[in-house]
């Protein structure tokens, strides 16, 4: 059953006239930078005794910090590609190559967050993959050990027996049933005609309804049961899932059970609280050793529970990548972008991520490749035992970083009786395994960091490895993003925090691995861009949003004067980062309400989540926390879900997240007031004072759904009333201290 799919091959495009664009635009504002720094320099240096010395040295090291962050992500700009698969014509096809075998690997682990049905939807969907069933095979790892995720396996399993025939027979390229029951955008690439598969799909229909049921009943049966200890406290548990025969009442039934269908594991690891168990890397670290023992595939899928397949071909169309002469043996990952089938084309909360998946990553391709990304990848198992693209044998290699050798045993001795293999993997799977090894520091996924995939990846990449981002048309995996501003901003404080993790860790992208390291100068920058941007993009925001405010409030001035030449500086400077912004959102199917929404996220963001992560790292520094991986919350909430559909900001959110937004509006309001009544008293020239009253103004032009949800709204979500009257309070006593 090998589809055309395989036979096609990938085509990458520069983009020439985007080229130009950008470098233009690099040149021309690296100038106006030079410019404005001379201004702020001139400033100290030329002036005999300058006033205000501190207002203006935190704001010209803001303007710094930002410059410095602009142009370290310029570097995804440098050169923009992509790269699209293309199906090409009988005459140029590839010959067939024997394919390779995959394991794929699903983590999931909180039942209540993430809820049964829908992740067994992505475990089905894997099953569903367009490979051979015996060379594809499915770890799924429950961290919480739950009985009802297990019960969840067993009913996933027993669907699929109906679900993977049905989609063979008629071709369906849509492997996730919720999304062809929900008739999602179908595939367009069947020739058989749709009646009979209507017949029969009623059928299929009934035995998913039978499965959904099954689920629901499994959630209730182990309600209270599914008690919060024994999620941080179990055993191992390794167990290969096979239909019952015993369940199977008639004929039907058991001829169902003869169906080939992909090796399928469940593998909750063994927790204890006294041990560390590293989050998702050290659940993928466990699904390493165990599918090592037990088919030992040399490509791997990893999913997200959230992320199922939306395409059946991902598979082969990855192996295009990997096999493909070009890459030699260097290609370590094929990254697909993470996808959103709840993201609305406004994403009031940018939620899909848009910059990293379409510019930056894009970006990327061309240099070593893309950042890892979390899920949605197919790598090379070879590549996570801590080699380089020129070692040979890995075994070597984990030989040295393992205690026991027990692994590499289990590795070599691949062909025994699965029963035997199991026995192993289980204490491959217990939570001393890796006390005394190199795991997590040398080989599989990193500890070092909350974000263990950007983390990995650049490992990979200093070693040498190469990868490859490819975004087709029709979206490989779908998943579901967080939409509502409470997670979002939890999630971003999260990756925050893990990010500035890395950079101020040894393995600070700007230095890591410098003598012998592969990657490039650009590639280098990409990455100092991405794990320094949550300290770039917070601080420097809390002065700009504060300081030229205060400074307003007594008539100081702090950016340069209409009538001065340096005036104009800082306008190219607004103008060009606000239109090549929106420039890249326009060119990346966005929207001009997605270009404000993305401003002012980024800007809520700003002096909140990524203010929160920069805290943590700091106070991690001095041993006072200890960051831990919260999974964010995948149950959607239908109320929220609409107002976030209809663009409606939802402040049902922490007093943390909250009080920082309030007391920024209030103090920009105070400000601006102020600074325009001592321009009508004529105390001053509005020369002087304009740049702030435009920077207030333009704050507060921003911020005004938070203002409208203050003042206006009165639904739920609205801006609670007791946050707006604190922050005010707050801030004008402040005020009024400073003034006296
Ligand atoms: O102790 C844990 C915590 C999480 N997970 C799983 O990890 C995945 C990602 O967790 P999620 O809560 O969805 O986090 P996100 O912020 O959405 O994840 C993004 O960011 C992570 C790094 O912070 C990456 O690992 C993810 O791939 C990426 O989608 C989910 O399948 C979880 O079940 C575990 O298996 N064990
Ligand atoms: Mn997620």
């Amino acid at each position: 059953m090998v589809s055309e799919a395989w036979q096609g091959a990938y085509v990458t495009h520069l983009r020439p006239l985007q080229t130009l664009i950008n470098r233009a635009q690099i040149l021309l504002h690296s100038i106006a930078l030079l410019l404005l720094i001379f201004y702020r320099l001139s400033f100290f240096f030329l002036n005999q005794q300058p006033k205000h010395f501190f207002p203006w040295l935190l704001v010209f090291i803001s303007e710094l910090l930002l410059a410095f962050i602009w142009l370290l992500g310029r570097a995804f700009r440098w050169r923009p590609q992509i790269t699209k698969h293309v199906l090409l014509p009988p005459d140029k096809l590839r010959p067939q190559l024997p394919l390779p075998a995959i394991d794929v690997f699903i983590c999931t682990a909180d039942p209540e967050k993430e809820p049964t049905l829908e992740v067994m939807n992505t475990l089905i969907s894997a099953m569903t993959l367009d490979y051979p069933p015996d060379k594809l095979h499915i770890y799924f790892s429950d961290d919480a050990g739950s009985p009802v995720t297990l019960h969840g396996v067993r009913e996933a399993r027993r669907f699929s027996r109906w679900w993977v025939p049905f989609c063979r027979k008629y071709g369906i390229t849509q492997p996730c049933p919720m999304a062809y029951f929900s008739h999602a955008p179908e595939d367009r690439r069947r020739d058989i005609p749709r009646d009979d598969e209507f017949v029969e799909q009623k059928l299929i229909k009934e035995k998913y309804e039978e499965f959904k049921n099954g689920i629901r009943d499994g959630t209730k049966k182990w309600a209270g049961d599914a008690a919060v200890s024994s999620r941080v406290d179990h055993p191992a548990l390794v167990q290969i899932i096979k239909c019952n025969n015993d369940d199977s009442d008639d004929g039907e039934e058991k001829s169902r059970n003869e169906i080939e269908l992909p090796l399928l594991v469940y593998v909750a690891r063994e927790k204890k609280p006294s041990h560390p168990h590293h989050f998702k890397a050290g659940a993928l670290n466990v699904l390493l050793r165990v599918s090592g023992a037990m088919s030992n595939s040399p490509y791997i899928l990893v999913l997200d529970c959230d992320m199922y397949c939306n395409d059946s071909t991902s598979a082969r169309q990855a192996m295009q990548f990997h096999l493909h002469p070009h890459f030699s043996n260097s290609l370590s990952f094929v990254q697909f972008p993470q996808k959103f089938y709840n993201a609305t084309r406004n994403d009031i909360y940018d939620s899909q991520l848009r910059s990293f998946f379409t510019v930056e990553w894009s970006g990327m391709n061309n240099l070593q490749g893309p950042v890892l990304s979390g899920t949605c990848f197919y790598i090379k198992r070879f590549s996570l035992y801590g080699t380089s693209p020129h070692d040979k044998d890995s075994s070597k290699h984990i030989r040295d970083f393992e205690a026991s050798n027990k692994f590499i045993k289990s590795m070599n001795e691949n062909n025994r009786s699965r029963d035997i293999a199991v026995e192993e993997a289980q204490h491959l799977a217990s939570c001393t395994y890796e006390t005394g090894s190199k795991w997590g520091q040398k080989v599989g996924f990193f500890y070092d960091a909350l974000v263990e995939d950007f983390l990995t990846g650049l490992a990979l990449h200093s070693q040498g490895w190469r990868s490859v981002f490819s975004n087709p048309e029709r979206p490989q995996f779908l998943g579901s993003g967080t939409t509502n501003l409470n997670q979002v901003l939890l999630q971003e404080t999260r990756w925050s925090s893990g990010l500035l993790e890395v950079a101020t860790s040894r393995f600070c992208p700007l230095f890591y691995g410098s003598q012998r390291s592969m990657m490039s100068l650009l590639q280098r920058m990409c990455y100092a861009q991405l794990s320094f941007f949550p300290l770039y993009y917070s601080f420097p925001i809390w002065i700009l949003a504060t300081i030229p405010h205060l400074c307003l409030l007594h008539g100081i001035p702090i950016f340069p004067k209409v009538s001065s030449p340096f005036f104009l500086v800082y306008c190219f400077i607004f103008i060009s980062a606000t239109f090549s912004h929106l420039h890249e959102v326009l060119i990346s199917e966005g929207s001009v309400k997605k270009w404000l929404n993305e401003q002012r996220i980024w800007m809520i963001k700003g002096i909140t989540a990524r203010s929160y992560g920069s805290l943590d790292i700091l106070m991690k520094k001095f041993g006072a926390r200890n960051v831990s991986f919260v999974p964010t919350n995948k149950v959607t909430d239908d109320d929220q879900m609409q107002r976030y559909e209809m663009d409606v900001y939802d402040f049902q959110a922490s007093i943390l997240f909250l009080a920082p937004m309030a007391g920024l509006v209030v103090l920009n309001l105070v400000a601006l007031a102020v600074g325009l009544g001592r321009i009508v008293a004529s105390l001053e020239n509005w020369e002087e004072t304009f740049g702030q009253l435009f920077l207030c103004f333009y704050i507060l032009l921003m911020s005004f759904p938070i203002i409208e949800a203050m003042v206006l709204r009165t639904d739920k979500a609205c801006f609670p009333f007791k946050v707006t009257l604190g922050s005010s309070l707050v801030v004008l006593l402040f005020l009024y201290l400073l003034s006296v």
